[in-house]
């Protein structure tokens, strides 16, 4: 029976094998409201074989590809000429040289975009939100996915109208590939929305170690990225004040964390038809 007949939400993952990838086809194959439809990963070893057999949960009737086009176009020929109208979506949890290509592919073939993976630029972003606009399909760029960062990022956002120094730290494992992390870009951007500069009253800096006072963004917030095994993700703000500090810190222990997230955005990017680009825009 395809989801159409049962209503259920067809889904194709791609980064399946990858260490958030696969907790979303975990956590897919657990919910009846969604329908795994494909499973995209590069891993060569894996190709054609079951993606339950390869992630140890059982035959789930769908074998790992690294063809995304043949996914999206089988998928959304599948769809689109159903008689029940059951649009599907994608869900990319892969890396930052392929996630813009990758969101332009789904748009192109009619399929609502879900994107996990960081490393889009700010262009870049406002390139796929007019694609997105101009084909009419709705779309998700989610830097994070846990509730408790919106909530650090919104008290963040209110608390920085109070201070003139702030400095960010994001701390994750070390096979992240990119630097600063999505969240931190994000967590900074909501920072700036005023306008304010910040950390104006700092002494002339002189570096002994190149990059050691972090990367320096144009409103004056500087970011420190710690990379170590044994962490997942942290996200600290520190604002400086006379006499005090004020800090708010978020920490994921578990990639559990996110699904909750990756499955409301999965639900609601289907009444879209533009491109959102933060989790606190579907909440
Ligand atoms: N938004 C959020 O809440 C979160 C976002 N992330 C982001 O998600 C991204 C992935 O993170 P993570 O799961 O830890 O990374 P992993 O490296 O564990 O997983 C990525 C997977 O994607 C595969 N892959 C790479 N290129 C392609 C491609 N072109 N097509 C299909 N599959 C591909 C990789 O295969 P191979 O190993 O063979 O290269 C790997 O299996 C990162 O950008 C990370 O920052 C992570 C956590 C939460
Ligand atoms: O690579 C990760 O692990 C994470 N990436 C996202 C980011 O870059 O912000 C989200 C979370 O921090 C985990």
């Amino acid at each position: 029976m395809t989801s159409s007949a049962t209503n259920q939400i067809p889904v194709l993952v791609s980064g399946a094998l990858g260490k958030m990838g696969s907790e979303v086809v975990k956590t897919i194959q657990q919910s009846t409201k969604f329908q795994l439809e494909a499973a995209i990963d590069t891993s060569p070893s894996h190709e054609d074989l079951d993606v339950g057999d390869v992630l140890g949960i059982g035959n789930l009737g769908v074998t790992v590809t690294s063809d995304l086009e043949g996914s999206l176009c089988a998928v959304s020929q599948k769809y689109r000429d159903s008689s029940v109208p059951n649009a599907p979506v994608l869900i990319d949890f892969t890396q930052p040289s392929v996630v813009y290509e990758n969101t332009r592919s789904a748009i192109a073939y009619g399929i609502h975009p879900v994107i996990g993976t960081t490393g889009l630029t700010q262009d870049q972003i406002i390139d796929l939100s007019d694609f997105a606009r101009k084909a009419s399909i709705g779309g998700a760029i989610i830097p994070n996915f846990s509730v408790g960062i919106v909530l650090l990022q919104q008290a963040a956002a209110a608390a920085s109208s109070f201070y003139e120094n702030i400095e960010l730290i994001e701390s994750h494992h070390n096979q992240k590939k990119d630097a600063p992390s999505g969240t931190c870009l994000k967590t900074a951007e909501l920072i700036e929305e005023t306008g304010k500069k910040f950390n104006t009253s700092n002494v002339k800096e002189e570096e002994l170690i190149e990059g050691c006072r972090g990367g320096l963004r144009q409103s004056g917030i500087n970011i420190h990225s710690i990379r170590l095994p044994g962490i997942v993700a942290r996200q600290e703000v520190i604002f400086g004040g006379v006499g005090e500090t004020y800090v708010l810190s978020h920490n994921t222990v578990d990639r559990a964390a996110y699904m909750p997230g990756v499955k409301l955005v999965a639900s609601k990017v289907r009444e879209l038809t533009t491109l959102v680009y933060g989790l606190e825009r579907l909440l």
